[in-house]
């Protein structure tokens, strides 16, 4: 058998976020280091260091670079996208204003480059147009009609943008606009719900809104309304008011006004079946990984909206299937990747890319040790090694999930804070990604089909506990490692012969080895302790961190082992 591949260079990931980092830190020779390793990693790569080129609209030009996220170790905001990754930079390198304006653009990279801003980017520079006109009419029309009864108050929500959606209530609820129904200029397909949520919140920042929330504990807490903050809405000179729906089956009518639509496949589905007449002014298409969207019936649909409206379309993935995508999307089609761009057809079915930087175990399960005891005793030891790791642990399905989630949050009691994503069942889905985004747990149960694209800050290890197809292992694999965070990111397989024959399997297709890794023992002679144990009596016993590890094994067989 052919001996693994050497291990993967740095991540581009985790070079691109320490040069930023050196950068904010005006730490100009490390800076310099980094750029040079980044350039000589990827020679031909098309560069371009700031959003301030050609092919963006000069308000979000502006908007992108002065926007601001949370870092726990930090007092103030830090900026969100201080300079285009790789990914971007080719992306507005390439002649998208030109070419793909009118046409299809496909974006493959791998997890956590930077794809959906990509997306974002484009899709609001082919609206740009339209939404202005748009926004800029409902504006006049309102001041025109009622300029003298119209308070301040009113005309700051008017002009504020707004998200419509029946599961996220932190953003105050849209005010109603007079006058005749606007359906969406722009249709965004996504795989899930949540990330429909999490994408919604980016647009509507890019639109001039603020996600206000008091940030961090203790002497890192802060408002994010920081007096002359960059990103605040007095700075934003892009279209103003713009209408944001995030749409899912057996939601209420989506609101007559809408100018960009934010749905999953069965949303997009139960509109088209209930109100066709919705789609009808479509000018621009995101299909955010394809692979996982594209039924027959999606691709049916698409095909006749397409025929009929001319879209652009944009269509982001880590993994991609070409032949079903070429048929599907308008022509001509610009390819673009972190290191090029191109109108040739990529001569592969699916693009493989590597998944640089992450370190990827196998930990085999014995007949004798119950999956779920090894997960834990796995789970503990990392954070007794490294009280930073954040976590993710993937389960083949719901069912599973749910099964495991007590038993793993009994036995971590006091290691980790947990939060659990159960999509179908979960109480509150949204809770859970806001409490793993803000840091109030470091670990996270989930599934691959909850988690696609999620997207969380400094996650240090993934665990998988079932074999995954290869491209769900590129997707659970891309949950660490991501842009933002300097730490490498380690996925660990757990399970028996069969979870590891799975992951070397993926392992040689995508050019990584896997390090096998024993299974985590109790950590102590269990017999011997208690032997002693019994010959002393507990109230003797001398050893107590011994007899607390004992306990401890004890707690473990009772509630992990079935
Ligand atoms: N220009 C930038 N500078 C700094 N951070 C960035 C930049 N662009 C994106 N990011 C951050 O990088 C992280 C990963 O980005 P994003 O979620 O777009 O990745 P992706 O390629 O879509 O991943 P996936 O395939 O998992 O969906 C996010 O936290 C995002 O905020």
């Amino acid at each position: 058998m052919a001996s693994p591949p050497p291990p993967s260079p740095r991540s581009l990931n985790q070079l691109q976020t320490s040069l930023q980092t050196a950068l904010r830190t005006e730490d100009y020779s490390s800076a310099a280091k980094l750029r040079d390793e980044i350039k000589s990693l990827y020679p031909s790569a098309p560069t371009v260091f700031t959003f301030s080129s050609p092919p963006l609209p000069s308000w979000l030009a502006s908007r992108v670079p002065s926007l601001t996220k949370y870092d726990p170790t930090l007092k103030s905001p830090i900026p969100s996208f201080p300079s285009p990754t790789l990914l971007q930079s080719s992306l507005l390198s390439s002649p998208f204003s030109a070419v793909a304006l009118s046409r299809s653009v496909t974006i493959h990279a791998p997890p956590g480059s930077g794809k959906t801003l990509a997306a974002y980017l484009h899709v609001l520079t082919v609206l740009d147009y339209s939404l202005r006109e748009r926004c800029g009419d409902r504006l006049k029309s309102l001041t025109k009609s009622s300029l003298a009864s119209i308070s301040a108050s009113k005309l700051q929500a008017f002009s504020s943008p707004s998200i419509t959606s029946s599961i996220e209530s932190a953003l105050p609820p849209p005010s109603a606009i007079p006058g005749s129904k606007q359906p969406p200029l722009a249709l965004f397909l996504v795989p899930t719900p949540a990330l429909a949520v999490q994408q919604s919140l980016l647009a509507y920042e890019l639109l001039g809104g603020k996600v206000r929330a008091a940030r961090g504990e203790g002497e890192h807490a802060y408002d994010e309304w920081v007096p002359g903050d960059p990103s605040n809405a007095f700075r934003y000179e892009g279209p103003r008011g713009v209408r944001l729906s995030c749409y899912f089956p057996d939601d209420p009518p989506l609101p007559d006004v809408t100018d960009i639509l934010i749905t999953t496949p069965e949303g997009f589905s139960s509109l088209l079946s209930s109100s066709p007449e919705v789609f009808e002014e479509v000018e621009a298409v995101h299909l955010d990984e394809p692979d996982s969207i594209l039924s027959p019936s999606i691709s049916t649909a698409l095909r006749f909206l397409f025929a009929r409206t001319f879209p652009t379309v944009t269509v982001t993935g880590g993994t991609v299937s070409f032949p079903p995508l070429n048929s599907l999307l308008p022509k001509p089609l610009l390819y673009v990747t972190e290191t090029s761009h191109t109108t040739e057809l990529p001569s592969t079915d699916k693009n493989v890319l590597p998944l640089r930087g992450l370190t990827h175990k196998f930990c085999r399960t014995s007949s004798a040790t119950p999956p779920t005891l090894t997960l834990v005793r796995l789970l503990r030891a990392m954070k007794a090694e490294d009280p930073s790791t954040r976590a993710m642990v993937f389960f083949p399905d719901e069912p599973a999930l749910t099964a495991a989630t007590p038993k793993v949050r009994d036995a971590l009691w006091g290691d980790f804070k947990l939060s659990a994503l159960k999509q179908s069942t979960g109480l509150d889905p949204l809770r859970s990604l806001d409490d793993f985004k803000t840091q109030r747990s470091d670990l996270l149960l989930l599934t691959a089909e909850s988690g696609r694209g999620l997207d969380f800050p400094g996650v240090t290890d993934v665990l998988v506990t079932y074999s995954p197809t290869f491209e769900d292992y590129v997707h659970v694999a891309g949950r660490c490692g991501r842009m933002g965070q300097e730490k490498p990111g380690c996925v660990t397989s757990v399970g028996g012969e069969a979870v590891g024959v799975n992951v070397k399997g993926v392992g040689e297709v995508y050019g990584f080895g896997v390090e096998d890794v024993p299974e985590p023992g109790a950590g102590l002679d269990v017999e011997g302790v208690m032997k002693k144990v019994a010959e002393w009596g507990e109230d003797n016993w001398e050893g107590g961190e011994d007899l607390d590890k004992v306990r401890r094994y004890l707690e473990d067989v009772n509630k992990l082992v079935d």
